[in-house]
């Protein structure tokens, strides 16, 4: 044994695959390289070999291991483990019963087992700390690696098992992600999968092509252990105040004149209805609006500056399109505004929103209140069409469910009624590995209240809460990092709402109250008075 069972450090777990390496390497090189600079775990796991050519390279690969002072595993073989005296096991599901393995292997060796469902964490919350000793996780993403894989879970999925472990009192088994993890995506992945407690995060990440198909193994090892230390995750740039004296007047003033100056490009990803209406939202709010669902295009206009995405899921975009223009935006770190419209409305819908949730980071997600409570699981029903579903609920209810969607995509969430509430779920960007959120738990997620009185005319005309969407982008588009994305979204709100509110008394009807909307915004925009607004706000 390479060192105590406990102490192994899971963070970098390679896993090993001959079939994909580059030209001029070999398995050898490979792992060499992947030892020299950071990886903290190697399994063997060569699915074609004979047994004898499995136990050779083994061996080879022990020694490596062993100069390198770091365990080595082995994929399913229970034998061959035993013959080398690796150090211990991995086996999936439908491998050898792990009871078994542990009778084989005795208490001493380490044995990994896969996991992909809650039941599984059960199973192993009743064996005790006897028995498994960590679990990998997945499968997390897609992958051209292993192709007979579970449906791919995502890092809410990631987040689920992690709470089951905390609910089952599993605080023996440590845990590595595994499946189509890449520097492109990690840091979302360290920072999104966390226990509902705050209290857990991942313990590791496990790869292969990332380091195995690499032409510089070395480079891409110390790549992949470059994020894992960064302990924050910065995907627009964060605030640079940590504590301002000013007050929210005067950030808001800030906010509009950035907003000014910047002029914004809104790139709207959005539904039909309210593409038109959107588009003269952005231009009254001194940015420039682009309907655009050319895939190709999408980093491109990612890179602009001052360039944000409002991405409506009412839109007919092909996925992949939306997924691309998604990877843009989080790519160069600029802001994405995602707006679920009816979220759990129909089947095709819940997989659409779920699988873009799963994809990237949103700077803010904003909802009506079914969708709110449906994305918070905290619905009692159905979503009826886009509709808000929900509409007597107690205001402590929709702060929790706002607070609840902050909390578990680490964004600043919106819900619209009424009322809105407002929470901010970010936490400065912070992930650790297995320390979870250094105990942020969702008690300290602020929410704010913002309150104008009712404006039934709001519900009355097409696509008013889209361009609520199109006014957060608007603002997150002229982003400053001396203010917040909590108080800049917060902004954005109160604008709305106080225009919203003034457009009602002045309209004669619900068509003219869309024409004085659009000139309130803008003239509340060019007054840039926030003091004169009508919306107040109050901490819940
Ligand atoms: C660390 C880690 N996690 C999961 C797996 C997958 O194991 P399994 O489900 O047995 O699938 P195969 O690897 O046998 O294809 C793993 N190998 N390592
Ligand atoms: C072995 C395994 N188990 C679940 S996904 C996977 C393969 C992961 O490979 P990659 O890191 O190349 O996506």
């Amino acid at each position: 044994m390479i060192c105590n069972k406990n102490a192994v450090d899971y963070s970098l777990y390679l896993v090993t695959d001959s079939s994909m390496l580059p030209p001029n390497t070999s398995l050898y090189s490979q792992i060499e390289a992947g030892l020299k600079n950071g990886v903290t775990v190697v399994q063997v796991r060569e699915k074609d070999s004979d047994t004898g050519a499995f136990i050779d390279e083994a061996v080879r690969i022990k020694e490596l291991c062993t100069k390198y002072q770091v365990p080595l595993m082995i994929n399913d073989r229970v034998d061959v483990a035993m013959a080398i005296d690796a150090d211990g096991v991995h086996v999936g599901q439908d491998d050898m019963p792990i009871p078994m393995v542990r009778k084989l292997l005795g208490p001493d060796k380490i044995i990994g087992w896969s996991v992909g469902k809650v039941e599984e964490v059960e199973t192993l919350a009743y064996w005790g700390p006897e028995m498994v000793d960590y679990i990998g996780v997945g499968t997390v993403f897609p992958t051209e690696t292993k192709k007979n894989t579970k449906i791919p879970m995502g890092p809410r999925g990631v987040a689920r098992i992690l709470t089951a472990l905390e609910d089952n009192k599993a605080e023996w088994c440590r845990t590595v992600a595994i499946g189509g993890l890449h520097p492109t995506n990690i840091e979302r992945v360290l920072y999104q999968s966390f226990s509902q407690n705050g209290k857990r995060s991942l313990d590791g990440i496990a790869v292969v092509s990332d380091i195995m198909a690499a032409p510089d193994a070395g480079a891409a090892t110390k790549r992949l252990q470059g994020l894992l230390k960064q302990n924050a995750y910065h995907f627009i740039p964060p605030c640079s105040v940590e504590k301002s004296d000013l007050s929210l007047h005067s950030k808001i003033k800030t906010v509009i004149s950035n907003v000014n100056d910047k002029a914004p490009l809104i790139h709207h990803i959005t539904n039909k209805v309210h593409q038109n209406f959107g588009a003269n939202v952005t231009l009254s709010l001194g940015s420039s609006p682009i309907m655009s669902e050319i895939e190709s295009e999408a980093q491109d206009l990612a890179e602009l500056p001052h360039a944000a995405l409002l991405l409506n899921t009412g839109s007919v975009a092909p996925v992949q399109m939306v997924k691309t223009a998604i990877a843009a935006y989080n790519k160069v770190k600029k802001p994405i505004v995602f707006d679920p419209v009816g979220y759990s409305a129909t089947e095709t819908r819940l997989l659409l929103n779920n699988t873009l949730l799963s994809h990237g980071q949103f700077t803010c997600i904003k909802g009506n209140i079914g969708e709110i409570l449906s994305l918070a699981n905290m619905s009692k029903n159905k979503m009826k069409g886009v509709d808000s579903g929900d509409h007597i609920v107690d205001k402590k209810y929709l702060a929790l469910a706002t607070k609840t969607v902050a909390y578990n995509f680490r964004t600043v969430a919106v819900c619209t009624g009424e009322d809105d509430f407002i929470a901010d779920g970010t936490f400065g960007g912070e992930y650790k590995l297995g320390h979870g959120l250094n105990k942020h738990s969702l008690d300290d997620v602020p929410c704010l209240r913002v309150e104008n009185g009712p404006i039934p005319i709001m519900g009355q005309i097409t696509a008013s809460g889209c361009s609520l969407g199109t006014t957060i982008a608007c603002f997150l588009g002229g982003y400053d990092s001396r203010i917040s994305v909590f108080e800049t979204v917060t902004a954005a709100v109160m604008l709305y709402k106080s225009a919203g509110f003034k457009a009602a008394s002045l309209c004669q009807g619900t068509a003219s109250f869309q024409v004085h909307l659009v000139d309130t915004l803008y003239n509340l925009f060019q007054e840039n008075s926030p003091e004169t607004w009508t919306a107040k706000v109050s901490v819940v």
